[in-house]
């Protein structure tokens, strides 16, 4: 059952649909979220895996803040790995390998159970505006649906065109419905709209290769998940373990819902497995290079530089004579599995035989082909950071549709756009994250300042604070965020902030205490030393905290230097420029820099550097004239 008027309506139940409904129902305002089947809510439409380098440094601040996506891995994850464990602590990254089937369930679990949250299945046609303001939208089975706030994340929907080969179908994603519409009531408001493309590979049968030739990938253990309520439920599992046999464990927690809880999270993984192209993998592609769509012409939009198509590989790192695939489960009863790394839109035929030269892959039986996509996205300078668009107030974009790809930039985004459209039906002040405290910060930055004319994923190297964005301390980082956003539980944050005092007693006290002429902080700096080595270390803290104490404590000298990098930006973002200040006014300015500042209207003289063809001298010229103005500092 739906009503005619909301809060807050959400339009998609992709990642970020699903975050931007959960934020803003959580936060206590009536919300719709309509979408094209209900059914097909938070489904993973390419690989089942959730996280890898970077990308989990935004589920694990979503977990901080009180998002879903973390512990929705976690509850269905099949396989959980620790990815760059060689390096620092600041860019090692988890991976979760999720059941694709499971996934949705459980999110719609999720979204059935919340409070102030109707679903209703249609398509939206039209955004509908009185003066400035959005006042709700059009549906093609419903007529209009009134709301204070909107939030439009719709990803590869908008004029989708499913591409095989030389063949193109109007299609969202394949045998989904594309959302041809809504594209021109946005043109139609201003919004600059663009192409891009993304792909998928072919699956194949479990049954029909052969792991004798290829390498085993098993999960680690302890696993590592994303959100403290999964890892709490491991410790708590593991200790309680010891007392009692296994039967009726799963009777110990607090079971909402069948699809909430299939399985004890992080137990009997499944592993992945390894192989790799040859020269005769890539002879094949390339003899078929004009039969691809991408390649045969068929594609206009940019594809995903960093996740290339398996053609792209062949094309661009041509000295190559091998590439790795990882050969992937979809899940536990599913027989599908994911060839990581041969993402195409080759012919049918041509993908049998690029796979059938694979090893392990000989006789694979290709249930399904691989396809490229392409679709509108709508440039993402034309939003605040809040992600409200500038063009209609109280109108928000997220995800996909922002140029981004991955279901982690969308999921950030939709909790972002969800919780301000919130804000904006209860008043309060925007909620926005910044470059020196979170990686969506880092996200939403770089998408509203610097645009983007390719599909946007996020990297480590992205963050030019990365030593102090690190996953593991993520609770201490956002906490000040996510206590006054209010959606994490009040016993949670009790919680962390709690260990977050100690860690900091912990960490002044090895400053002050000495021992054989040394502090133990020296002591602990020491290679190879760790906390449990220190005399007068104190037994009694917890693993979470001693682990803090260990990172901050070891690395104290490259943290202090980066707390003083981002105390001088800080000072910079601290220098606002009114909304309303006029560029032209500013004859020293040049040209370019002139007409770019006009274009992103940046917020402050931080941002404005930021911005592309904007020099060091413009942001000196800009900052003398706004002090005369305005008085500032
Ligand atoms: C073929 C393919 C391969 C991909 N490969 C990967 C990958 O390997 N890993 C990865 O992380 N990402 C991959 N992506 C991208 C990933 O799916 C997206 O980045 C992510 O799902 C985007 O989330 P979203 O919420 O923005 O949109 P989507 O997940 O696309 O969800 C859009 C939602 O909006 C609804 N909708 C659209 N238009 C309307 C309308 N007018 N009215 C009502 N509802 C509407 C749809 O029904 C859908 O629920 C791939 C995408 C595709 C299609
Ligand atoms: N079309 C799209 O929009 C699209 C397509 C593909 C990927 N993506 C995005 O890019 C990501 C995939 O890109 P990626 O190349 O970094 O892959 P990934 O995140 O799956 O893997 C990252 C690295 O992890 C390692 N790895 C991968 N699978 C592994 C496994 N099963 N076991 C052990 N190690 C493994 C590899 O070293 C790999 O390079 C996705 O998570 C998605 O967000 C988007």
């Amino acid at each position: 059952m739906y009503k005619t008027l909301y809060d807050v309506i959400v339009v998609g139940g992709g990642h970020a649909g699903y975050e931007a409904a959960l934020a803003s129902a959580r936060m206590g305002v009536n919300t719709l979220l309509i979408t094209l089947n209900k059914k097909l809510i938070g489904r993973l439409p390419c690989n089942p895996a959730v996280g890898g380098i970077a990308k989990s440094h935004l589920v694990s601040e979503l977990d901080a803040l009180g998002g879903e996506l973390g512990r929705n891995s976690d509850y269905t994850g099949i396989q959980y790995r620790m990815l760059n464990t060689r390096k620092g602590p600041a860019v090692q990254s988890n991976r979760i390998q999720c059941d694709k089937d499971l996934f949705p369930v459980r999110i719609q679990a999720v979204l059935g159970m919340q409070k102030h949250l109707d679903i209703h299945d249609d398509i939206v046609t039209e955004i509908r505006t009185k003066g400035s303001k959005i006042c709700g939208v059009t549906t093609r089975g419903s007529g209009d649906i009134d709301a204070s706030a909107v939030v439009i994340c719709t990803g590869t929907f908008l004029r989708g065109r499913v591409l095989i080969g030389m063949k193109s179908i109007n299609e969202g994603r394949m045998g989904e419905e594309s959302a041809e519409e809504l594209s021109t009531s946005f043109d139609r408001f201003g919004f600059e709209l663009g192409r891009l493309k993304t792909g998928t590979p072919p699956r194949i049968h479990r049954d029909s290769v052969d792991y004798s030739k290829m390498e085993i990938q098993p999960g680690d253990n302890p696993p590592p998940f994303f959100s403290r309520m999964a890892r709490k439920e491991w410790k708590m599992f593991h200790v309680e373990h010891q007392k009692e046999s296994s039967i009726g464990m799963n009777a110990m927690f607090h079971v909402e819902q069948p699809g909430m809880h299939p399985w004890m999270p992080g137990t009997d993984q499944i592993p992945c497995w390894l192989t790799h192209t040859n020269e005769n993998t890539h002879q094949i592609i390339a003899e078929n290079l004009k039969k691809s769509a991408m390649y045969g012409g068929l594609v206009e939009g940019t594809g995903v530089r960093y996740c290339p198509s398996i053609e792209d590989k062949i094309v661009k790192f041509s000295g190559r004579d091998s590439h790795h695939v990882f050969v992937e489960p979809e899940g536990r009863n599913n027989i599908r599995l994911y060839p990581n790394g041969t993402s195409n839109s080759l012919p049918e035929d041509v993908q049998g035989q690029m796979i059938h030269s694979i090893h392990g892959l000989e006789n694979a039986e290709i249930i399904r082909p691989g396809y490229a996509i392409e679709y509108d996205y709508s440039n993402p300078t034309q939003l605040f950071h809040t992600l409200e668009t500038k063009l209609v107030e109280n109108l928000f974009f997220a995800g996909q549709l922002n140029g981004t790809t991955g279901y982690e930039e969308a999921a950030a985004q939709g909790f972002v756009a969800g919780a301000n459209a919130a804000i904006k039906v209860l008043g309060g002040g925007p909620f926005t994250l910044s470059r020196s405290e979170s990686y969506i910060g880092v996200l939403i930055d770089d998408l509203v300042t610097k645009g983007t004319d390719e599909p946007y994923r996020m990297f480590t190297s992205r963050s030019e604070h990365r030593l102090t964005l690190r996953q593991d301390n993520v609770y201490y980082r956002l906490f000040e965020k996510t206590k006054k956003l209010g959606i994490v539980d009040i016993s949670e944050i009790e919680e962390i902030s709690d260990q977050g005092k100690q860690i900091q007693a912990e960490c002044d006290r090895l400053e002050t205490i000495y021992f054989d002429g040394k502090s133990l902080g020296q002591m602990l700096r020491q290679p190879n030393f760790s906390y449990k080595d220190l005399p007068h270390n104190v037994s009694s803290l917890s693993d979470e905290v001693i682990k803090q104490v260990e990172i901050e404590v070891k690395y104290a000298g490259y943290i202090k230097r980066e707390k003083e990098r981002i105390d001088a930006a800080r000072r910079k973002e601290d220098q606002h420029i009114p909304s309303d200040f006029d560029y032209d006014n500013v004859k020293s300015l040049r040209y370019e820099a002139r007409e770019k500042l006009k274009n992103i209207r940046p917020e402050n003289l931080g941002q404005a550097s930021r911005i592309s063809g904007v020099n060091p001298s413009d942001v000196s010229i800009l900052m003398m004239f706004i002090k005369r103005e305005t008085g500032q500092n």
